[in-house]
Formats: structure tokens, sequence, C-alpha cells
């Protein structure tokens, strides 16, 4: 057996034997990871400088803290959201217990991606363990210093059986991938996605593909330039421009291009100095293979802030590319690289076409002091996420469902929606023997009279509030009261008129 098969069939076992499911084990798990983060930060954020000159501060601001974050808030709503969900009755089922109950889906594999390597790693491990799942955690090999931490620092803290750590580049991968899995959570790139979801159509496995590709910007001429291209300069060249969610490029119309070069110019020295490449705070490229694309990006392009380059550090200036055409080269990939093209264009309506005439993003970024131009971009678009007035911040909402939508993705996170991504959300429905007579309606032989009744119980289902379900009921009791006189021995009908007044009783959302 290779070494892939032996880490997931071990956690297979482990997960058999159900140790996983109890919240007084998810919650101790969950408690050893955070205390991970506190006993650990100088190997963590040790490997992490070596990976991508990430300071310590810098580390724990983009990676480790919202982590933290998400492992407080799972512990303390843990069993709210693992709790059944009592759900809405319609009158067929109103005298039965109807919800909800998330269940664990079984062996969770997580591929992670190297550009934030413990947040896209470790947030989508919380959640498994949140839902009761054991999971399979590759790092990337990218970042080869972090997955070597990473391998060694989880088996100290949580369960090394339930959610071994697997190392290892493009064969290991596809090693694991061979494996049964009961989910395969994948963030990194879209080309690489597709193969991911071919591998899990094999065992009908299901995905969540946390992708990227290039989040636009439009920056609306009457807005204060000043704080947009502060915050747009912060979304772009934190982590040297690798971020999924980075402003890829600027739409605006041509009248304030310079302005917006000279303002991007001003944060770029406010963050980093005259000199970024001895800045502590500014990264560096993973690695020459991608310092060598992105420098690819700017040869039909025109440079009008930085430019400067040191292929044997893999520093690459925070840049700015001006009057950039859709045809450039820099247009047509994800730049995933501290270059910010504008691209001119005439106003809100070209920036609309322009953006939906491109796969849909992962982000769209629109900087505007207009309520009106926010609820056009809203409306008239589809993306992932999208900020006005602002880059990067929903990654830290909880509340916030995070994931792509077509090519930027499937599925989401975060928070809550990380717990039921990884959760089984069973359909329960528990009916009592009793009652028989109004199942009558469903069973043959069929009548257009039975039918009339079917269709009462199920299309009728009346909001009515306490004074009107009261007066429903009264009217009820005086049509049962008939009816048995009329038709005594009528089962059918009775059993129709005490279930109607039940409903009458319980039409609001029932209670589990
Ligand atoms: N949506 C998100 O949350 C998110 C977060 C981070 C990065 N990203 C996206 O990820 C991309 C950058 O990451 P990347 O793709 O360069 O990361 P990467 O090279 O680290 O690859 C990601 C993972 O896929 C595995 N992999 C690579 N090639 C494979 C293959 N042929 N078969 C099987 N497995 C393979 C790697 O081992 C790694 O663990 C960007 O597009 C970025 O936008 C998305
Ligand atoms: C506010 C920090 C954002 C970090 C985003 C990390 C995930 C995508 O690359």
């Amino acid at each position: 057996m290779s070494r892939e098969q032996i880490a997931v069939a071990r956690a297979r076992k482990a997960f058999q034997t159900g140790r996983s499911k109890p919240l007084e084990h998810r919650i101790r798990q969950l408690k050893n990871l955070q205390r991970l983060f506190v006993e650990r930060q100088t190997e963590i954020s040790d490997a992490i400088k070596k990976d991508l000159n990430k300071s310590e501060v810098g580390t724990q601001l983009y990676e480790t803290l919202g982590l933290e974050g998400e492992i407080t808030l799972a512990i303390k709503k843990l069993k709210e959201w693992a709790a059944p969900r009592p759900v809405e009755k319609n009158l067929l089922t109103i005298s039965d217990t109807v919800y909800i109950r998330p269940e664990p889906l079984g062996v969770v594999l997580i591929i992670g991606a190297w550009n934030y390597p413990w947040a896209v790693t470790i947030q989508p491990l919380i959640g498994a363990i949140a839902a009761g799942n054991a999971a399979v955690v590759k790092p990337s090999e990218v970042c080869a210093h972090t997955a070597k931490v990473m391998e060694e620092l989880l088996p100290l803290y949580i369960d090394k059986e339930l959610y071994p750590v697997v190392t290892g580049g493009v064969p290991e991968t596809q090693e694991l991938l061979r494996q049964r899995f009961d989910h395969i959570f994948y963030t990194g790139n879209s080309t690489v996605g597709k193969l991911i979801m071919e591998a899990a159509a094999k065992h009908l496995t299901p995905v969540t593909l946390e992708l990227g590709g290039k989040s636009p910007c439009y920056i609306d001429k009457n807005c204060d330039i000043s704080v947009a291209c502060r915050r747009v300069a912060w979304g772009k060249y934190t982590n040297c421009g690798q971020t999924c969610i980075a402003p890829d490029y600027i739409l605006c119309e041509p009248s304030i291009q310079e302005r917006v070069i000279a303002e991007v110019k001003k944060s770029i020295k406010d963050f980093y100095t005259e000199n970024p490449k001895s800045c502590p705070d500014y990264g560096r490229i993973i690695n020459q293979r991608h310092f060598r694309r992105i420098m690819a990006m700017t040869e039909d392009s025109t440079i009008a802030v930085g430019g400067d380059n040191d292929e044997s550090e893999c520093y690459i200036a925070p840049t700015v590319l001006r009057d950039v055409k859709p045809e450039a080269k820099v247009m047509q990939e994800e730049i995933f690289g501290p270059l910010l093209p504008i691209l001119p264009i005439g106003g809100l309506d070209e920036a609309i076409n322009f953006i939906n005439e491109r796969e849909k993003p992962l982000a769209l970024y629109v900087f505007t002091p207009s309520d009106k131009v926010i609820k056009r971009m809203i409306d008239e678009t589809s993306s992932g996420g999208v900020l006005a007035n602002d880059c990067l911040v929903h990654y830290s909402v909880s509340s916030l469902p995070f994931g792509g939508v077509g090519n930027s993705g499937m599925g989401c996170y975060h928070g809550k929606f990380s717990f039921n991504q990884l959760s089984h959300l069973r359909s329960c429905l528990i009916k009592k023997l009793k009652m028989e007579g109004v199942n009558s309606m469903r069973y043959p032989p069929h009548t257009p009279k039975k039918l009339g009744w079917a269709r009462f119980f199920i299309l009728k289902n009346p909001d009515l509030g306490w004074l009107g379900r009261m007066a429903l009921l009264t009217i009820f009791a005086v049509v049962a009261a008939v009816v048995i006189q009329v038709s005594p021995g009528r089962q059918e009908h009775f059993s129709v008129v005490v279930l109607c007044s039940c409903n009458v009783l319980n039409s609001q959302v029932t209670s589990f």
C-alpha cells in the first residue's frame, strides 16, 4: 500500500470507530488546534518568512488570527449548528415531526494552496472537525517550509489518525485522488480544479472548489480617489498580489487615470517606503517560475509605476500599468502578482459590459459614493462576492459565505457555511402510526375527489394570524359536526376535518 493509501485507510478506520462524532470530541480537537496557534507561532512565522517573506505580524494578521477567530466561533456555536433544525411543514405532514439533521460526511480530502498556506488549508479543516468528519490534509508542496511545519505540528495537537497530514506534490496528490473520499475540498487554480472534479467524479464524490480568476475593480470618477486608491493598493500589494481576491485590474474613465496612478504611487510609498525591496512588510513571489510568468505579462504594456525586479530574490516591485488594452498579456489570465493594470473605459455601462463578457469573478470591487452605482453593479453582474468601497475584508466576515461562482469555484465556507458545506443535511420525517384515514387520499384507487383533497393539502398553506386561526378553527368545528351528522361512518372525511383543525392551530413554523 502507498503512504497515501495507508493514511486514507487509517482515517476511514478511525472515522468508523465513531470517535469524531461526539460534540465533546470535536470541541476538544478544536481547542487543541487553537493551542497550536498560540504555542507555535514562531515556527509558523519562520517557515512562512522563508516561503513568502511574510513578516511575523503579517502572518498573524492575514493567516492565524482569522483561524483563531473561526475556531473560537465554531467552539461557541457548535451545539447550535449541530442541533436538529425544525422546518416548516405542509398540511399533509402537520402532525409529524419534520427536521433537518446535520451529519458528518465521512472522510474529507483537503487540498491546500500556497499563497496563504495556513489560512486556506486549516480553515476547511476547522469546518471538517466541527462537522464531525475525518480529514486528510494535503498542504501545497510549493510552500515547502510551511508544509513541513504543518506535517510536524498537526499530529502533536490533534488526533493524527482522524486528521493525518500527507505532504507531496502532483504525484502524491494524484495518488490521493485515486482513493475514495466523501468530500474533496480543493483550493487552487481553475485548471487543476477541473482535474480534481474529474477524479472526484469517478467515485461520485462531491467537491468544493475554491478557485481564483481576475477580480475587477471599477473606480467611479466621482469618488474620493485618494481613499479608493489607498484601499485598492492595500488589496493589490498585500502578499505581493498573491491573493485570490486581490483586485486584478482597474476600470476607470480616462479623465481620472493620471490621478489614480499618482494616488496608488503615493500609497505604495506610504505602505512600503521608497524602497519596497527592503521593507519588511513587502513580500516575495513564491518561486522563479511564477516570477517569470508575472514579468512576461508586463511585456506589451506601459509601466507607470514600479517595474523594478530581481529574479535572484523573486522580487517584483509594486507596479502600475497604464492604458492597458483588453488584448494585453496581463489581461489574459489571473495576475497573482504585484501588477496593477489600468484599463480606461467610457463609464459604468461599459464597465458592466466588460465584466459580463468575461468569466464570473471571485470578487468584484466598486468604488463610488453613489448608492445607485453600487446597486447597478450588484444587480447587473455576478461574482462570488462583491464589495463597495473596500477590498478583501469580506474574507474576514464569518457570517458571509466565501466562495466563487462559475469559473471562480463552487461551494462556499467560513463560519457556519463551512459546517454546512462539510455536513450531510439529512431530511428526517417521523410519523406516528395513527391517523391512517388521512392517507387514504394518496392510496389507490385514485379518484378526482381524492385529488381535490390532495390539492388542498399540498397547495394551501395559509399564513394566518392567531385570530384568523381561531376563526377558521370555529368553521372547521362546525363543518366537522355537520359531516358527522350527515355521513356517519365516513372516517375519511372526519380525519380530513380533524387534520385541517390541527393545521389551523399549528400553521406557523412548527417547533421540533
Ligand atoms: N478561492 C480561494 O479561496 C483561493 C484561495 C487561495 C488561492 N486560490 C487560487 O489558487 C490559485 C493559486 O494556487 P495554485 O493553484 O498555484 O496552488 P498550488 O500549485 O499550491 O496547487 C494547489 C494544490 O493542488 C495540487 N496540485 C497541483 N497540480 C495538481 C495536479 N496536476 N493534480 C492534482 N493536484 C495538483 C497541489 O499539490 C496543491 O496542493 C490562484 O488561482 C488563486 O486565486 C483561491
Ligand atoms: C484580509 C485577508 C485576506 C486573505 C485572503 C486569503 C485567501 C485567498 O487567497
